[in-house]
């Protein structure tokens, strides 16, 4: 459950967002209406003017990014020269838990990650794949995915693996889109509108 709700001005920019919500949330928005610069507040690499950013009960406002209990996807979140199975154990290690091999190869299998090599060498779509499983392993209680989306071709059933996911992991998951259809995927769609964040449902 999140309890958001933040004010920031940059420059001219203004950005005011109330988001009271949990499970699966949609922001789509024009370009440059802020969807990135929420996320990022919300992940902690640019602080708030105003306001507070409660996740699950916890008071993350003044936490530094890597005690949040947040991971945020763009389409750069990966390392280059790490293998898939490197990068995955590397989530795998960042959470401090143990994931069994038949827990890794079920989570491989519902996100078709059935390739090997480099991180640098595969498509956007398998790499971004690759990154948010490796995100979901480190067991955020939120996960934010600016627009990391993109290129994935079928969206409908990613989201969908996602929101199932959320039963065994627990997370929330906030993530942007220029697509207005992708919101059909989401318990809450919210559009950003030069800094303001409405609700749609
Ligand atoms: N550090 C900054 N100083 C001043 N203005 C900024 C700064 N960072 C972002 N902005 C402005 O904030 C606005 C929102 O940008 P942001 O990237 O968050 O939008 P967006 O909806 O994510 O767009 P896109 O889809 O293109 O990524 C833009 O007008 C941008 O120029």
């Amino acid at each position: 459950m999140l309890d958001i709700s933040v004010k920031k001005k940059l420059g001219n920019f203004f950005l005011n967002a109330e988001l009271h919500d949990g499970g699966v949330i949609c922001v789509t928005g024009p370009n440059g209406s802020g969807k990135s610069t929420l996320l990022n507040i919300i992940a902690g690499f640019i602080r708030q003017d105003q306001g507070s950013i409660v996740i699950s009960g916890k008071d993350v406002s003044f936490l530094p990014p890597e005690r949040r209990g947040i991971v945020i996807i763009t389409q750069d979140s990966f390392i280059p020269s790490l293998t898939v199975d490197s990068h995955l154990m590397f989530g795998v290690k960042l959470s401090k838990t143990k994931v069994d091999s038949n827990e890794l190869d079920r989570l491989k299998a519902l996100f078709s990650i059935n390739f090997t090599g480099k991180m640098k060498n595969l498509s956007l779509g398998q790499r971004e794949r690759v990154a948010i499983l490796t995100a979901l392993l480190r067991k955020p209680r939120l996960i934010l995915i600016d627009e990391a989306t993109a290129n994935i071709s079928d969206k409908e059933t990613f989201i969908k693996t996602l929101t199932e996911e959320r039963r065994n992991y627990g997370f929330d998951l906030i993530f942007t889109t220029q697509d207005v259809n992708d919101s059909a995927f989401a318990d809450h769609h919210y559009v950003m509108n030069n800094g303001l964040l409405m609700k749609r449902f």
